[in-house]
């Protein structure tokens, strides 16, 4: 049962080449700081393009229980009241961010340095997942939390009365622990600074420089040392979210691995903290190109064209470009499935935290479909090969479980497009908190979706 909804099992059956325009919608992470940076300005805040998702909309109602007026005036068009820094009210109601990482984790740094108590809680997935590398820095600056042993979720923050600056260095590659600090430090007095060994996502940076902070980045001996100078007043901007590059991901792999698909996905943000997958698949030997490239809101973005390519090859994944693709290895290992040879995947430990396991969940569905697998604590291997049919290769005719996981979930409804049998996940209910067109849009490109009581015509 997802968090908001009933479980929806479906199948994918093997379809016909996949073709046509494939339009994914709003970047989830550029979505969520555009809700949250527009809370804690002084002004309107106007959104278009926004992602509206389930993940995304808890935040935009988390953000109204802090006092600020989120209003939908239309299809991914948004306007937000923000409050100010330091002017987040304290709700009267517990703070649900359902299946959202993200989401539970930058709200928390945003309230962290305001005198005001909250309590947090997320679905059967989202709090079974550490909060401790985001309430232990947050405690440097003053703030205290009242949870579950382990630092999971349901806990109750209460914001520092008198915060002071913080300087932390992340134990963990994440851009999520970035990001709670950086909120965190908008309302301490002095500078707040954080270092990360390896380059995370930069949407958090890139989005405080546009709102009016006082924001730099110096790569050092250390890492990237990132530094915020509090207590700003941030003016509220129009904001035009990009395409996530995280979504495009699987229309992209899905026209790979179908024989005779040719597929567009326009207008993808290339920012090098998410464009990793993209450049691994081109280092396979996929027919991916970038078409139309350009600039819009100071990133990168092209329109990607792929089109079915039978002579990928098993790649070793360099460790350093895992945080610009952590979210892809799901549906890497199905593209890794049609390639000739092993697909090494190192420096991956993150991915046994996210929304599920990410490598136990892909493990145990891929080696039901007969794909060999191998994996440890923060590696895993995928032997892969173009045969189809009876000469061997992929032959699906699984029910995978989807462990509450959108990305877990459609990285298996993409394998049964390509398997020689149909593929089906316990529950697809998930896909709606970062992806809700999924279904439509995939059967817009030729695919066979169907809801599992549904019966072939
Ligand atoms: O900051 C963000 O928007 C995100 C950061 C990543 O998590 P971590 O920062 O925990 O790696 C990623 O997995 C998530 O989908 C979105
Ligand atoms: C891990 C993800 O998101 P979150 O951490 O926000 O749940 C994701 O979208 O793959």
């Amino acid at each position: 049962m997802s968090a908001h909804g009933p479980t929806i099992p479906m199948t994918s059956h093997p379809c016909g080449a996949l073709t046509g325009e494939a339009e994914v919608p709003g970047d989830k992470s550029i979505s969520h700081r555009a809700l949250i940076l527009g809370a804690l300005s002084v002004g309107e805040t106007r959104i278009t393009g926004l992602l509206e998702g389930q993940d995304v909309l808890d935040t935009a109602k988390a953000m109204r229980a802090f006092g600020a007026t989120v209003i939908n005036d239309g299809p991914g068009a948004w306007t937000v009241q923000g409050v100010g820094v330091g002017g987040f009210a304290e709700p009267d109601q517990v703070i649900d961010c359902g299946n959202s990482g993200t989401g539970v984790r930058l709200i928390m740094g945003a309230m962290a340095t305001s005198p005001i108590a909250a309590t947090f809680t997320g679905d059967a997935s989202l709090n079974k997942r550490p909060m401790a590398r985001i309430t232990d820095p947050l405690a440097l600056f003053g703030a205290a939390s009242h949870g579950r042993s382990g630092g999971r979720l349901p806990l109750t923050l209460v914001g520092a009365a008198d915060p002071v600056p913080v300087r932390y260095t992340t134990p963990v590659p994440s851009a999520q622990v970035k990001s709670a600090v950086l909120l965190a430090g908008l309302n301490a007095p002095g500078q707040t600074v954080v270092i990360e060994k390896e380059a995370t996502r930069d949407h958090t940076e890139r989005m405080l420089e546009g709102f009016g902070a006082e924001i730099t980045t110096d790569e050092t001996d250390e890492g990237r040392v990132i530094t915020l100078t509090g207590q700003p007043e941030l003016k509220p901007q129009d904001i035009t979210v990009p395409r996530d590059p995280s979504s495009a991901a699987f229309p992209v792999c899905a026209a790979l691995i179908v024989p005779g698909s040719d597929v567009l996905v326009p207008g993808i943000g290339l920012n090098p903290t998410r464009a990793g997958l993209f450049y691994t698949l081109q280092e396979m030997g996929a027919d991916l190109t970038f078409e139309n490239m350009r600039e819009e809101g100071g990133e990168p973005v092209a329109d990607l064209r792929a089109r079915y390519s039978p002579e990928m090859k098993g790649i070793a994944v360099p460790p350093e470009r895992a945080a610009s693709m952590i979210d892809e290895y799901p549906i890497l290992s199905v593209v890794a499935a049609f390639a000739e040879g092993q697909t090494v995947m190192k420096g991956v430990k993150e991915l046994r935290v996210k929304e599920s396991d990410r490598i136990e969940a892909m493990a145990t569905g891929l080696r039901a479909a007969g794909v060999t697998v191998e994996d440890g604590p923060d590696w895993w291997t995928v032997t892969g090969s173009p045969k189809r049919g009876n000469e061997g290769g992929v032959t699906g005719g699984v029910t995978c479980a989807s462990h509450l996981d959108h990305r877990i979930a459609m990285s298996f409804l993409i394998l049964g497009m390509a398997a020689d049998q149909p593929v089906s996940v316990d529950d697809g209910g998930p896909i709606a908190t970062s992806f809700p067109i999924f279904e439509p849009l995939m059967s817009g490109l030729g695919a066979d979706l169907r809801r599992t009581e549904e019966v072939a015509a």
